[in-house]
């Protein structure tokens, strides 16, 4: 993209480099909608930071020669251990929207997460993949999934899943932590500024997006669209009707975790939704931790993933480490694709995929399966971590 107001994308150097780059190109409105989070702050900030809190212990003198980043991800491989987490209204980020976002990530062999509430429609996003694909000889082990937003609906619901089968995507991750919008102080500031601008009192405006699943443009649920009253009882007929790999996104504490196992689903995302549903919720690594202290079975019964404040390559292998078996990134390709477009994405993903190799080798492994939790220190976290209540609590 030949824009001097820019900085070359070569200068991006870190995935925080994009913020830079589109906090300069973006409106104020797309900008505030992806950096924005819940009240104050402080869930996205666990997120950020937790990370610091852990670290390494490396091994030496072990042969590091050749490399190998790819993952099983629910039975297909992945160039890399991280995917892109789904993230809504990505028309607000760069006209190419999903389309391109699934051409940048293609290209380098790596899986997608479509949100419901996407601008374009699934269809034509899976096009994109697939010609994507054709022009790389489907030689990419990239893969899309959906993640889904379940319609209060049911007949909506189930015919939305239906459209998602028949177009292709591998696997639905159903969202669990949005049983309503959490309070995006930012957005809700602009929000009801642009009221009074436009001479509304209050809150009066009525939001109208296209897809009525992109509720956080704005800062408010649109009524109607995602079903506040979904319980564990619903997963059997959304598994029936969806009849492939299922994940539960959102999960956030180990009790969870255990009856998302006794459901049978076949993983769950840890994850507190980049800090913008609950106040005060723990990060994503706070709730690994709790997994692999209390309930270490569950990453032999299914694969469990994890996202949130990822920024750096060695962040992924930090989950890893604790038994993930990938995570997901969010903001950092929001804001590559509204810099960069589909080149951003790739860029983006070579930083990070060059960010990980550099510190497998110096953690002393060459592929991902020599991980363990013993090459962490997790004792600072460990001291945050949530213990069982006067032996009360049943796990
Ligand atoms: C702009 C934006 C839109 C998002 N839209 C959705 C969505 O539609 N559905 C969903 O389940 N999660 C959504 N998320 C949450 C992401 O899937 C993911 O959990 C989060 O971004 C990870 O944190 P990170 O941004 O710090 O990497 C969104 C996040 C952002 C930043």
């Amino acid at each position: 993209m030949a824009n001097n107001n820019i900085p070359h994308s070569s200068l991006c150097v870190a995935t925080t480099d994009f913020e830079k780059v589109a906090k300069n190109v973006l409106p104020e409105k797309s900008w505030v909608y992806a950096s924005s989070s819940a009240a104050t702050g402080l869930s996205m900030r666990a997120n950020l930071d937790d990370w610091s809190l852990i670290n390494f212990r490396p091994r030496i003198l072990r042969s590091v020669d050749s490399m190998d980043t790819r993952r099983n991800i629910l039975g297909h491989t992945s160039q890399f251990p991280f995917f892109v987490s789904a993230m809504g209204t990505l028309g607000s980020s760069h006209p190419g929207a999903e389309p391109l976002l699934v051409r940048g990530a293609t290209r380098k062999g790596m899986h997608t997460m479509i949100s419901t509430a996407s601008t374009k429609p699934l269809e034509e996003i899976m096009d994109a993949h697939l010609d994507e694909q054709r022009q790389l000889n489907n030689q990419s082990p990239s893969n899309l999934s959906f993640q889904l937003y379940v319609p209060v609906d049911r007949t909506r619901a189930k015919s939305l899943i239906q459209r998602v089968k028949a177009a292709g995507y591998q696997s639905l991750w159903v969202t669990v932590d949005t049983s309503t919008l959490g309070k995006r102080t930012a957005d809700r500031y602009l929000q009801a500024q642009e009221n009074l601008d436009a001479g509304l009192a209050g809150n009066a405006r009525e939001i109208h997006n296209e897809n009525d699943f992109a509720p956080a443009f704005g800062g408010r649920q649109v009524p109607g669209s995602v079903d506040g009253g979904l319980t564990w009882e619903d997963l059997d007929w959304i598994s029936s009707e969806w009849g492939g790999p299922l994940v539960l996104k959102g999960i956030q504490s180990v009790e969870d975790v255990k009856l998302a196992v006794q459901h049978g689903v076949q993983g769950v995302l840890l994850s507190n939704h980049g800090g913008r549903q609950i106040h005060s919720a723990p990060s994503s690594l706070m709730t690994l931790l709790e997994i692999r202290t209390y309930y270490p079975e569950a990453f032999d019964k299914l694969q469990v993933f994890v996202d949130g404040g990822l920024r750096d390559g060695a962040d992924v292998l930090k989950a890893l480490c604790l038994g993930a078996t990938a995570v997901g990134v969010g903001r950092p390709y929001y804001y590559a694709l509204a810099a960069y477009g589909a080149e951003g994405v790739e860029r983006c993903t070579d930083i990070i995929a060059e960010e990980l190799e550099i510190t497998m080798k110096m953690l002393g492994v060459s592929s991902l399966d020599q991980l363990s939790p013993d090459m962490v220190n997790t004792s600072r976290l460990s001291n945050e971590m949530w213990r069982p209540v006067f032996g009360k609590s049943k796990l």
